[in-house]
């Protein structure tokens, strides 16, 4: 979908007088409000197609989300995410379920919601390429009920790094450049609702760090309610408060980062043997723990494997069993691609792993790395 600031633009003549006197009852009003989920899903059900092409994209989502916090959508390709977020703007008509917007239904009354939400779907595509960034952050400004003056377009341009190349048409800049322009473009209405599809899609590492930390640092300033869906774990953590994760339609997980590291508990572990590992070592490895991967070392060899509970032990049998020299094992802390794999029985793989921190244990031995008795050694890997 392309434009969707456009999609979201509302009536003229839709405002609201924020200074209109406040009668009691209002004022209760916007205390529930404050209280209540600003976001709300039952049910939320989406099929396409019919008949043998029937997709059933969406699968009975409830959801709540609290204000002023930033919810990241994680899932495999085509697990429902994008589906899910077009429902909650009101872009496409559920087959069943009901959806609030900051008290308005985008369904019954799409105007009265599109006040609450702006929107970036698809990265760069919602910015005008021949008006320079200014240009369009005037225009975009100029769709809210309240428009941004200048002095704060200017104060968006340089939390997004772009002070330089306010006055240049969107069209010369770089990729992360336009991404930046259209997360500012995105901002600018100052909804209290902000949806954000893979808004680090196509970046380059560097470009996707810098819009991270533009994206947490927008937050933490604005307190906004952020819907943000991405593929990217690194930016899930770095960004956000709560994770769902989704597959096949359906929310398998729901909870912030910490708990859903916790609550799986998949360790990944790095297995380094004497180079002369016998067939049958690497067929059991193989056939019983998935491990088809190994790095070779000069006279060592390794292989990283996801392990729960008791399998460690049961793969440190087979290595002792046919006769490998086992040379160490470090333990490397579960991050969300471990739990994204676990979860979802598979659609990423740990290429996608990020920063791990690791714990390293030294020495010969079989026992598991917390009773072979050395002190770990903490190392940090990036590979951002
Ligand atoms: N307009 C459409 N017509 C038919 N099927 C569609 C349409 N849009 C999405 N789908 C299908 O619905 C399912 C969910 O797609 P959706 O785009 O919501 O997933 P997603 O999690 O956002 O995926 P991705 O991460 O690849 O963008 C997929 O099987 C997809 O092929």
């Amino acid at each position: 979908m392309s434009q969707s600031s456009d999609r979201l633009e509302p009536s003229p003549g839709a405002d609201r007088d924020p200074q209109a006197s406040r009668s009691s009852s209002a004022e209760s009003t916007a205390n529930s409000r404050s209280t209540e989920p600003i976001l709300s899903a039952t049910g939320l059900t989406k099929t396409y197609g019919d008949g043998d092409d029937a997709v059933e994209a969406v699968d009975g989502i409830d959801l709540e989300v609290k204000r002023g916090t930033v919810v990241g959508l994680l899932g495999p390709n085509g697990a429902g995410k994008t589906t899910t977020i077009k429902l909650l703007l009101g872009l496409i008509i559920p087959d069943a379920g009901t959806v609030r917007v900051d008290g308005t239904d985008p369904i019954d009354d799409p105007r009265a919601s599109y006040r609450s939400v702006s929107a970036m779907l698809e990265g760069a595509r919602n910015s005008y390429w021949r008006l320079t960034v200014r240009e369009n952050l005037r225009f975009f400004a100029r769709l809210a009920d309240r428009p941004a003056d200048a002095d704060r377009i200017d104060a968006l341009i340089e939390q997004v790094g772009l002070t330089a190349k306010a006055d240049t048409t969107v069209n010369e800049l770089s990729r992360g450049m336009k991404q930046q322009v259209s997360l500012a473009c995105t901002l600018i209405r100052d909804t209290p609702i902000a949806f954000l599809d893979e808004p680090t899609l196509g970046l380059d590492v560097e470009s996707s760090l810098e819009l991270r930390r533009q994206l947490r640092d927008l937050v933490e300033r604005e307190s906004r309610t952020v819907v943000l869906s991405s593929h990217d774990m690194d930016v899930i953590e770095a960004v956000c408060d709560r994770v769902i994760i989704m597959n096949d339609g359906r929310i398998v997980a729901d909870g912030t980062v910490d708990e859903l590291v916790d609550v799986f508990q998949t360790r990944t572990y790095r297995f380094t043997l004497e180079a002369l590992v016998p067939d049958a070592a690497r067929r059991t490895l193989a056939e019983r723990f998935g491990v088809d991967e190994w790095t070779e070392r000069g006279p060592e060899r390794s292989f990283e494997v996801a392990l729960q509970g008791d399998a460690f032990y049961d793969l440190v049998a087979v290595l002792e069993r046919t006769n490998c020299t086992f040379l160490g094992v470090e333990t490397i802390e579960p991050d969300l691609a471990d739990v994204f794999l676990e979860v979802t029985g598979g659609g990423a793989t740990t290429d996608d792993v990020g920063s791990r921190q690791r714990h390293t244990f030294e020495g010969r031995g079989t026992g598991r790395p917390e009773e072979s008795g050395g002190e770990p050694r903490v190392e940090h890997r990036e590979n951002r």
